[in-house]
């Protein structure tokens, strides 16, 4: 008989972005819905860099949280050249504080406040280290003469591997993995180390954006890879190796900004975000390894407990929406118009 229900603890997600301003009232219940914690990113205009605009930030997401949902957002802080060896400290004292973020500068949406000489911010590494405060990483180089399908790969050989000798104890993120090269960099150290996985890179690769037409909607950073690469995610998703977890890497643009000359980067899947992992966690006959994906091992990895209250997922299909009205316009989420064969009950 086929299974038609699957229950498991309440998931977080590790990896999230809000936005700011009306828009939470939209992007803060979409999450709330499913999940019990996110980790919320913070790459605002301008930047969320020190613990007193993450705890005005909380706030303002606390505030757009309806009536009835509870939901814990894990503030990450905007690393920047400019950080210090105390703020880290601050960090590490505030509870509603998870870690710092480290953009490349120019890498991604909202990085140009990034970091560009990594290695002279060793004493601020060394500082989380030796506090173990979390570092989570967007991992891709930006020199104009790297090919952006490389970008990764050289940032894990040229910059992360480097980072992780000079500090073995960091505990660190590598977040949104897209290649095989990240999985076996990640394999490679201890328990130190994890990384984040999105639905897009599990569903889709570089045909599903450019074949037939190209498809704004299914961009994102780091840019989907090869097929090669998408199968070396799916095993390491499905796999049951505790360094692997969930992070949607939600990130809401404005359809206009989306199908644009010049559109923007981010797949906005919240709205989705449970049923698209059930798809492929389906799809490779795993369905057993969804909780701990899900539910369990970032919650272990970053030192919380698992929920102890469930959610139930029912094989009813649906179809995505093709567009969300939200405060900014319309939006179109990510796999809109396609089935999705469970639901969250
Ligand atoms: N992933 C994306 O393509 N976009 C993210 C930024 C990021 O996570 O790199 C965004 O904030 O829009
Ligand atoms: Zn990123
Ligand atoms: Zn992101």
């Amino acid at each position: 008989m086929t299974q038609s229900t699957l229950t498991l603890p309440i998931p977080d997600d590790w990896h999230l972005h809000l936005r700011d301003g009306d828009l939470l009232n939209d992007t803060v219940p979409a999450t709330a819905a499913v999940f019990e914690r996110a980790v919320i990113m913070p790459n605002l205009v301008p930047p969320v860099v020190d613990v007193e605009l993450a705890r005005a930030y909380r706030e303002r997401i606390m505030a757009a949280l309806p009536e009835g949902m509870t939901f814990q957002p894990l503030m990450a802080l905007y690393l920047t050249q400019q950080t210090s060896v105390e703020m880290v400290q601050q960090a590490a004292a505030a509870d509603f504080v998870i870690g710092f973020k480290l953009y490349p500068s120019g890498a991604t949406t909202n990085s140009a406040s990034g970091v560009t000489d990594i290695e002279a911010l060793d004493p601020i590494f060394a500082e989380m280290a030796r506090l173990q405060v979390p570092l989570l990483v967007h991992g891709e180089v930006t020199h104009a003469e790297v090919d952006i399908f490389d970008r990764e790969k050289v940032f894990i050989d040229t910059k992360l591997r480097p980072l992780l000798n000079r500090h073995p104890d960091l505990k660190l993120v590598l977040e949104h993995i897209t290649t095989k090269d990240a999985v076996e960099f990640v394999l490679s150290q201890g328990a130190n180390v994890g990384a984040t996985i999105t639905p897009q890179h599990l569903l889709m690769n570089r045909n599903d954006m450019l074949v037939g037409g190209i498809r704004p909607h299914n961009y994102c950073l780091p840019v989907l890879k090869r097929r090669e690469h998408q199968n070396a995610l799916r095993a390491a998703a499905t796999s049951g190796n505790p360094k692997f977890f969930l992070g949607t890497d939600s990130a809401p643009h404005a359809q206009s900004a989306k199908e644009s000359a010049c559109g923007c980067a981010g797949c906005y899947s919240a709205p989705a975000a449970l049923p698209l992992y059930a798809e492929v966690f389906e799809q490779e006959n795993a369905l057993d390894k969804l909780a701990d994906f899900a539910s369990g091992f970032g919650a272990d990895f970053y030192g919380y407990p698992r929920s102890d209250k469930n959610l139930t997922l029912i094989k009813e299909p649906w179809q995505v929406a093709d567009t969300v009205m939200t405060a900014v316009g319309s939006m179109v989420p990510y796999y809109a118009g396609q089935t999705l064969a469970w639901r969250v009950k």
